[in-house]
């Protein structure tokens, strides 16, 4: 696939040090972007700045720190940003954690896949908001997953406390994402902004989501599904960034479009527009989650 010009946009790639966001922040650069890559740890953040720099002279992209399981700096990246570029044109909500094996907790108390996968880049829509309708033709893309198929929104234990089971609290999560981004979606097209919301999934893509979550407290990483003998087709990071490009670039990409790879068993193969399931399409449910996710959060929509 081929990346648009990309001259005169800057974008932002959440969790760009690493797997999919690293890859398409790379070819985002490549196309003349200027990218602000963010990341939790300078070192690993700057290490991916200079990988692109010195694989593309003259990249325009630039580290700058955010922890979305933090609302405190979620709110300092946004204002940075917003005082340092005139406008913003894509952001890219592709950070993510997985299903750790217990249950662990956000700086400011959320279940850590509801805070990291699912609050904090709302926080963080909201408040790059009045920056991305400063641009004429913004995206806002959200990463959601094949297992979004298989999630539930519990309104009634959203933070698991009840009960935490890692694959249910990462599929909410991902659901979750899809419902945020086709609301957003409703709402640009309802106030007649420009702006268009896409959602994403990459498929099954080497990375090193498989064992981050998994390892976190000191647990034992997973086996990796992808052995050598594994049945399980999967892509290289470098394909499976190409969802997330085409939605945040494409130039026939639907408003609240969902956009994921359409070969076998939907994890592998060329991007596309990907099948939504009827809980993916409850808009009602949509709409309550944002307003909660909002009340969480303390942001809100910009009222213009
Ligand atoms: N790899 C897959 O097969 C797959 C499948 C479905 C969905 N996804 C989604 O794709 C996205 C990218 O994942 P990946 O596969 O590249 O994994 P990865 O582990 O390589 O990258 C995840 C990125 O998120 C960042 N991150 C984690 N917690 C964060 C926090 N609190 N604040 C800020 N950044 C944080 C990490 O530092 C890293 O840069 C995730 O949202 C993931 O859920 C991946």
């Amino acid at each position: 696939m081929r990346v648009p010009d990309q001259s005169g946009r800057s974008v932002v790639v959440t969790g760009g040090n690493s797997g999919i966001g690293r890859e398409a922040a790379e070819r985002l650069a490549a196309a003349g972007a200027r990218v602000v890559l963010t990341a939790r740890d300078e070192a690993k953040g700057a290490a991916a700045v200079e990988e692109i720099r010195s694989a593309h002279p003259g990249a325009d992209v630039e580290l700058r720190l955010l922890d979305l399981a933090d609302l405190a700096s979620v709110a300092a990246f946004a204002d940075g940003l917003a005082r340092d570029l005139p406008h913003l044109d894509a952001l890219l909500n592709n950070a993510g954690v997985m299903a750790p094996p217990t249950r662990f907790e956000t700086v400011d108390g959320f279940e850590l896949q509801m805070g990291t996968n699912v609050l904090g880049p709302l926080a963080l829509t909201n408040r790059l908001l009045p920056l991305l309708l400063a641009a004429s033709a913004p995206r806002v893309v959200w990463t959601s997953s094949g297992v979004a198929h298989l999630g539930r929104i519990r309104f009634d234990d959203l933070q698991a406390r009840r009960r935490y089971r890692p694959w249910a609290a990462y599929a909410q999560s991902k659901l979750a994402d899809l419902l945020l981004g086709r609301h957003l979606a409703h709402v640009a097209d309802e106030r007649g902004w420009p702006l268009l919301s896409v959602v994403t999934h990459p498929g099954f893509t080497r990375t090193n989501l498989q064992t981050a979550g998994a390892s976190l407290g000191g647990g034992t990483p997973r086996r990796s599904p992808f052995g050598s003998r594994s049945p399980i087709p999967s892509m290289e990071p470098a394909e499976g960034a190409l969802s997330l490009l085409l939605a945040a670039t494409g130039p026939d990409v639907a408003q609240g479009g969902y956009l994921g790879p359409t070969g076998t068993f939907g994890i592998v193969g060329p991007p596309g527009p990907v099948r939504l399931s009827r809980r993916m399409r409850d808009d009602a449910t949509a709409a309550r989650l944002w307003h909660v996710a909002e009340d969480l959060t303390g942001t809100s929509l910009p009222s213009a």
